[in-house]
């Protein structure tokens, strides 16, 4: 006979974004509300797991929240409990130290951990599966680079707001015949420059996906001027890179396990520009954090909430080693074995780029 669920537990891992809050608060509604669990939620993502550092949940913690960024149960993207920095002897050395988080679990009673992760706080929500432990993932990050979903909660709010900058951008550039370069997030997907580029109607778009060449993006400039369009846009993923050339690199978080910081190629894109062309302004614009911060999206609000009560279901089925995620518009569940491995990227002979084309958006190929 399989035990009875009684208490899950929620956990917020890697960089934070819009939507965390309308999972937590569906997961946490649907689990006590229709089934009477017990819920609590770890702070600071695996840190807490392994400090046992976590707090109750009931409906009232959840009140008031769906709307709101970021995550009221805190998070890290850096703690990876199979490799974790501890102090032992007086020195700093790295261990597994995967069995504490069990033997927490286990203490606590808890007979689920849902997981809110992209694709480095699913690899450990892989490994904690591995190991035994009843898990559900639920996909998050503003990237939308997870590998077996259609979508991740987060990167809708981000091109809405990267959108908007763009909106904004395009006055100011349009009043002093400048060329306004946008530099977005992503890491190594250029999701969010394409989507927004096309829907803040850039006329450049470099994403990691196509290396660029500089004198394309020049001839792109030049080609407007000519048709009396005295302005350009370009939206820049920080993970775009010219042809033969490397990524920019921002900084080295060195505890981190993915500790490479993307950022830079906006301001680099500027200056090599700069040299090339002499009838516009050249100006850099990096939106950084603005994108992952501030309300949800109306749809994130529905897909997050969407997704928190079918990993609850996924539970009641006793359905674990599972992530939650969207194909079409269905809501589906996939192994947590076939989210890792795979970074999703965005298809270069895709229907997205050949739309982009075909109204006449240069990728500087
Ligand atoms: N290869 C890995 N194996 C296990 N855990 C990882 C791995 N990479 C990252 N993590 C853990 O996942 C969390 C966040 O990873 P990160 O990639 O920054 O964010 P995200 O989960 O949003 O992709 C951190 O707690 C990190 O330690
Ligand atoms: O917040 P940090 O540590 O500067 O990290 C920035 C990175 O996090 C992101 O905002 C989100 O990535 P994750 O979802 O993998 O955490 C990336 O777009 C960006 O490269
Ligand atoms: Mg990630």
């Amino acid at each position: 006979m399989n035990k009875e669920i009684r208490k899950i537990a929620l956990l917020t891992g890697g960089g934070d974004c819009p939507g965390l809050n309308a999972v937590i608060r569906a997961v946490t509604r649907t689990a006590i509300l229709k089934h009477g669990y017990e819920v609590i939620g770890y702070k600071f993502g695996y840190r807490g797991l392994y400090n046992n550092d976590y707090i109750p949940m009931t409906t009232k913690t959840v009140s008031g929240i769906l709307h709101k960024g970021g995550t009221i149960l805190y998070s890290s993207n850096k703690d990876n409990l199979f490799d974790y920095q501890v102090e032992e002897n007086g020195k700093m050395v790295k261990k597994d130290v995967s069995d504490v988080a069990v033997e927490n679990l286990k203490r606590e009673g808890v007979d689920v951990l849902v997981i809110m992760g992209g694709d480095g706080t699913l690899t450990s929500a892989r490994d904690f599966a591995r190991k035994g432990v009843n898990v559900i993932g639920i996909p998050k990050t503003i990237d939308n680079d997870l590998a077996a979903t259609d979508l991740t909660f987060g990167f809708q709010s981000a091109v809405n707001v990267v959108t908007e900058a763009l909106d904004r951008l395009h006055t100011t550039a349009e009043s002093h015949h400048r060329v306004m370069i946008l530099e977005v997030m992503g890491r190594n997907a250029g999701w969010i420059a394409l989507h927004s580029g096309l829907a803040g109607s850039a006329d450049v778009i470099l994403i990691p996906e196509i290396p660029y060449d500089l004198d394309r993006v020049v001839n792109k400039i030049k080609q407007r001027s000519n048709s009396g369009k005295q302005f350009s846009i370009i939206v820049v993923a920080e993970g775009a890179k010219p042809k033969g050339g490397e990524v920019v690199v921002n900084k080295v978080v060195k505890d981190s396990p993915d500790p490479i910081r993307l950022g830079g190629i906006g301001n680099k894109l500027a200056a090599d520009l700069e040299k090339r062309i002499s009838d516009h302004e050249i100006r850099c614009t990096v939106l950084g954090h603005l994108q992952r911060g501030g309300n949800t999206s109306a749809f994130d609000r529905v897909l997050s909430t969407r997704y928190g009560v079918a990993a609850v279901d996924l539970i009641h089925n006793r359905d674990f080693g599972k992530m939650v995620a969207l194909q079409g518009n269905k809501i589906v569940s996939v192994s947590l074995e076939d989210v890792i491995g795979t970074t999703k990227t965005v298809d270069p002979n895709g229907e997205l780029v050949r739309v982009a084309q075909s109204i006449g958006v240069s990728f500087g190929d």
